[in-house]
């Protein structure tokens, strides 16, 4: 059996950094190519992306919901994303945010992140807000196949504020509730656990704390949703430890060339190491 998801993003990402690509379809993204807006250019878009992305970043997350948009032709077209960026040397983030009774998430686990799931994707975003115990099923699958989870915390979305800043009745919030959830899950894994939060980089610092997570944080709402990598740094630390920043359209507009997408998502990674000029 392959490691655990934990051993191996911390083998990615100590390859290649923290950068998590995005590959997000918008109808607009796959005009602004000068593709078809059909499946075939779904998959012009998606296959050319998930190429470079995957040649660069550490893991790279497939966003469903936009080739779902082109019904199962467009489903077809994330499974061939999912085994270029495998081909590319990248891990796969499968970004379907689902959530259910715990009996339904056991469907969503056999077809994302179960021992011979249907796609073969290594983590899977899912949200916690039928009650974090509807996931514990799933948690317990994906860890026995050496795949992850990345759970729903304090999203980047302005929507989200008075539901995940909401107070509980210990005092705590909502968000530090499913952190906290997280991390009894992770207690004791080495490098780190497999289960991992989604915290937003537009989030105000010292909202939640991450500090007995041991495990990783994606952090989407870096680039397109206003977010920099100083606001990176204020928000979880200098050294981002364990922290995946996210980016989708301020990567994917730099295409349809390969090459000024390579060098755009290299850039972001410079950035992110330090070894660069914030920019900003
Ligand atoms: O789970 C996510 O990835 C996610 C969580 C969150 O809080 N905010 C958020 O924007 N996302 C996703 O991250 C991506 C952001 O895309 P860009 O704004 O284009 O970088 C989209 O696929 C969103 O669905």
């Amino acid at each position: 059996m392959s490691a655990g998801f934990g051993a191996r993003l911390a083998a990615s990402v100590a390859a290649r950094g923290p950068l998590c690509a995005g590959i997000d379809p918008h109808p607009g993204l796959i005009e602004s190519w000068g593709l078809p807006l059909d499946v075939s250019g779904l998959e012009r878009f998606a296959l050319n992306a998930a190429e470079v992305l995957g040649s660069t970043a550490s893991i790279v997350k497939p966003q469903s919901a936009f080739f779902e948009a082109f019904g199962p032709g467009g489903v077809a077209v994330l499974e061939r994303v999912i085994d270029t960026v495998h081909d590319a040397g990248a891990l796969v983030l499968l970004d379907v945010k689902r959530g259910d009774i715990g009996s339904t998430m056991a469907a969503y686990t056999a077809a994302y992140v179960a021992e011979k799931a249907a796609f073969t994707a290594d983590a899977a975003t899912v949200s916690p807000y039928l009650g974090f115990g509807s996931l514990d099923a799933a948690v317990a699958s994906a860890r026995e196949a050496g795949n992850g989870l990345f759970v729903l915390a304090r999203t980047s979305n302005p929507e989200a504020h008075a539901l995940q800043r909401a107070r509980l009745e210990d005092g705590r919030t909502v968000a530090q509730s499913v952190v906290d959830a997280a991390a009894e899950h992770n207690a004791g894994m080495e490098p780190h656990g497999d289960v991992g939060v989604v915290v937003g980089a537009t989030v105000a610092p010292g909202e939640v704390d991450l500090t007995r997570l041991n495990g990783p944080v994606l952090a989407p709402g870096f680039g397109a949703q206003g977010a920099t990598v100083a606001d990176l740094h204020a928000l979880f630390g200098p050294g981002l430890p364990g922290v995946l920043p996210a980016s989708s359209r301020d990567l994917l507009r730099h295409g349809p060339d390969s090459g000024a997408l390579r060098r755009a998502a290299q850039r972001v990674a410079d950035q992110l190491a330090g070894t660069r000029e914030s920019g900003h």
